[in-house]
């Protein structure tokens, strides 16, 4: 049966907007790629190229670029790829736009600060006559564009919805794995940029090979503890989503999150970059909702505390290594 999406729209023309209507061209599909910023749009028309955010990767034919949300209108899909902190007000935007029933897929990974909502809880409050769906898993974008072997999860609650649109974006080289489990989804996505700064902090600190891997399984479990806490499924949180980019994220500086967290450790300090590092805006959100469900999560609450100033970094190891020892979960 061919998939029922000939044209979808990206709403955000940042690196990971860019790679996906690359991903979605390699497809088959005509895809309408948006950015708010009318010049850097008027450039990418130009040059076939978005040179502020993926340089060196060509636009594929069927990708237009556009600074008009109008022109998503005639979409049958489209994926939300703005910061997790800006997807209310663009979904909200995008709202008047497009048919009734048009799925939204969040691809931001993160909590929304101030109102503790998942993404697709974002969604579906700013945009509610799209159901709402969330593709996420390790996908650097970097590697996605240059058509690297890739493995994500589309996961929505109507689980043939989900099917539908995995199927119309995957290509031999972006694998889609579709699921109901939209909660578990979106928590991997978002605990695990947090966990990331952890493990950037402890390569930056030169504390071993050792250390990163007890961070990465520790973190794991904080993952996992959290996630059965919001109603996350096992399955999905030791799959892609969770676990898979955990892995990925902690284990290289190809990770803003990561290269957050090394130069925190080297330096000394928190100086933002100006690069978007999801997990800094999600740390303060992510603890305070573990600690309203009782959830133990010492290494998210340690990264807080550093990013908040409130502890250095001698004391967040510290305050970590100093825990009682106690039986393993
Ligand atoms: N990069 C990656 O490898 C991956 C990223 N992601 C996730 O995708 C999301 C986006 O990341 P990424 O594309 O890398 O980020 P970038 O920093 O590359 O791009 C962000 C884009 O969002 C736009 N934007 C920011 N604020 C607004 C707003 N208020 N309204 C409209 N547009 C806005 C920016 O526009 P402008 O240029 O005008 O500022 C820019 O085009 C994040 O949640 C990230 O975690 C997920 C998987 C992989
Ligand atoms: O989510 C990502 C890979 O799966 C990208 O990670 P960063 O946002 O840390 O670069």
């Amino acid at each position: 049966m061919a998939a029922p999406f000939t044209r979808i729209g990206i709403a955000g023309a940042g690196a990971w907007g860019t790679a996906l209507a690359n991903a979605a061209a390699r497809a088959g599909r005509e895809v309408v790629l948006w950015g708010r910023d009318g010049a850097a749009v008027e450039a990418m028309r130009e040059t076939r190229v978005n040179t502020l955010h993926l340089p060196g990767v060509e636009l594929a034919p069927a990708v237009t670029p556009t600074a008009s949300l109008f022109d998503l209108s005639e979409c049958e899909a489209v994926l939300l790829v703005v910061p997790a902190q800006a997807s209310r007000e663009v979904a909200g935007a995008l709202g008047s736009h497009l048919a009734r029933g048009t799925p939204l897929v969040a691809c931001s990974k993160g909590i929304e600060r101030g109102t503790s909502l998942f993404m697709t809880q974002v969604l579906a409050q700013a945009c509610p006559h799209s159901p709402p769906a969330i593709l996420s898993g390790p996908s650097f974008a970097t590697d996605v564009a240059a058509g690297l072997p890739t493995a994500v999860t589309l996961a929505a609650r109507d689980g043939q919805l989900a099917e539908a649109l995995a199927r119309a974006l995957g290509s031999s080289s972006f694998r889609l794995y579709h699921s109901e489990d939209v909660r578990g989804v979106e928590i991997g996505g978002a605990a695990k940029n947090v966990l990331a700064i952890a493990a950037g902090i402890v390569g930056g600190r030169r504390l071993g090979a050792s250390a990163a891997a007890a961070l990465i399984a520790r973190g794991f479990a904080e993952l996992m503890r959290f996630g059965k806490a919001y109603g996350a499924r096992a399955e999905t949180l030791t799959g892609l989503s969770g676990l898979g980019d955990l892995i990925l994220t902690c284990s290289t500086a190809q990770s803003r999150n990561y290269a957050l967290g090394l130069s925190i450790g080297e330096v000394g300090g928190f100086h933002p970059s100006g690069r978007l590092a999801e997990g800094a805006l999600t740390a303060g959100v992510l603890v305070a909702m573990a600690q309203e469900r009782g959830v133990d999560m010492p290494i998210a609450r340690a990264v807080e505390a550093v990013l908040a100033g409130r502890s250095d970094i001698e004391q967040a190891i510290g305050s970590l290594l100093a825990r009682p020892q106690k039986a393993e979960s």
